[in-house]
């Protein structure tokens, strides 16, 4: 059997990937809760669903098994046993450590199946849906209107970013906004406890359990030996020199010895390195003009391992294509321009992330039907362009690379 996670390219063919079929956390919210849970509307749950089976059903006809995250959160909770473990840590992360109504909370979702109680968590639950009247002093001092003991986690659709695979390992992500704080306990559970995961020798490079933020949406795996990491609203710099270290350490025995930062806006629309920038064929990349200043310029540094205190050097760079060329040993770059350089277009398109392409093999790519200016595009340049429907899905700001954590991919 190949290793149960293994991504060397953003390109090679796709072999299992993780999806999480958006439920009922997509809509148990009100607008006034939707700038907090980094949602810009909300969607329309039937057609979401018709509209990711129809994503997920691309990938399966183009050969990737497809596993969901809440199938493999609740078969790994069964193998480990470890159900009320589980549920003291979310009850915990969702601010019940101890009390009355933790006490509530987890006799409600201990008696429900596995499957129902990982939906319940992730869906939300509200107040009315309990027999229990909180008296502590939170609820009654802060609380009274709002209508959730747990809130919903909307953005686990976007399973890039909780965790992200690295070579034969993966890093379990802490994320940056509250709204998404506890979406990565899953992962780091089926990782422990999942058959098809535990005790398979894979390598953790960096768990959850940091102060420092680091999201798989800017976490690029370039090649089998060279990352890009976004600089971003969502990963700091000093999470990235954490995986520099991690990778770069012999003891880790990681192939990897290249990480190129890059410095992108820190704003809603391109919360992540991946809504501007992704890799699409061994010399191909779409990008958004928004993130390249006067001449193309765009902040970069590159990191390779070294024997000093740090554990690595930097090279400041200004130039993205030399750098890209340099690293990845290519002649030629074609850069493609999201919504093919128009500014208005670029906005709209990016926006509906234009930028966010999933490669499930070199030069073939998933992308959002409603972007048919850059799909167009990308056509023009000789990419096979696979559109899915996107009318819902694109409300939460995600795309198509967003919404897959590839585990297995096959080698260049
Ligand atoms: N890899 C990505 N670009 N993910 C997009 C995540 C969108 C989500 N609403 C958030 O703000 O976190």
């Amino acid at each position: 059997m190949t290793a149960p996670i293994h991504v060397r390219s953003e390109i090679g063919k796709l072999k299992t990937v993780l999806l999480k079929r958006p439920g009922e956390e997509i809509e148990n919210f009100t607008p006034e809760m939707m700038e907090r849970l980094l949602f810009d509307d909300i969607p329309f749950l039937p057609e979401a669903q018709k509209e990711h089976d129809a994503f997920a059903d691309i990938l399966r006809d183009n050969g990737a098994e497809v596993l969901y995250l809440e199938n493999l959160s609740a078969e790994a909770i069964d193998a480990g046993n470890v159900k009320d473990a589980f549920l003291e840590e979310i009850l915990t992360e969702s601010g019940y450590a101890a009390g009355t109504t933790h006490d509530a909370l987890k006799e409600y979702l201990m008696s429900m199946s596995t499957l129902d109680m990982v939906d319940k968590i992730m869906s939300g639950v509200r107040k009315n849906e309990i027999d229990f009247v909180p008296s502590d002093l939170v609820s009654a001092a802060e609380d009274r209107e709002y209508p959730f003991f747990m809130d919903p986690m909307p953005n686990l659709y976007f399973t890039r970013d909780p965790a992200a695979s690295i070579g034969d390992g993966l890093t379990i992500n802490r994320m940056t906004f509250d709204a998404r704080h506890r979406e990565s306990l899953f992962m780091e559970t089926i990782i422990k406890y999942h058959p098809r995961f535990a005790d398979k020798g894979l390598h953790v490079w960096r768990d959850r359990y940091h102060t420092t933020r680091l999201e798989g949406g800017d976490e690029l795996v370039l090649s089998d030996h060279v990352l890009a990491i976004g600089v971003s609203q969502r990963t700091s710099a000093d999470a990235i020199q954490d995986v520099a270290r991690s990778l770069f350490d012999p003891a880790n025995d990681s192939e990897y010895d290249t990480i190129i930062a890059i410095e992108i806006p820190h704003n809603h629309a391109m919360m992540h390195l991946d809504t501007v920038f992704t890799m699409i064929n061994h010399d191909q990349f779409t990008v958004h003009p928004g993130i390249l200043g006067e001449g193309g310029k765009i902040d970069t540094w590159t990191m390779h391992p070294a024997n000093n205190e740090d554990g690595f050097t930097i090279e400041h760079n200004q130039d993205l294509e030399g750098v890209l060329k340099k690293e990845l040993g290519l002649s030629e770059l074609d850069l493609i321009p999201t919504g093919d350089g128009d500014p208005i277009i670029a906005g709209r398109e990016q926006w509906n992330d234009g930028s966010n392409t999933l490669a499930i093999a070199p030069g073939v790519v998933v992308t959002y039907n409603r972007n048919y200016v850059s799909n167009e595009l990308l056509r023009k340049h000789g990419l096979k362009v696979i559109d899915t429907l996107s009318s819902e899905l694109s409300r939460g700001r995600g795309g198509p690379r967003c919404m897959s954590m590839p585990l297995v991919r096959e080698d260049l």
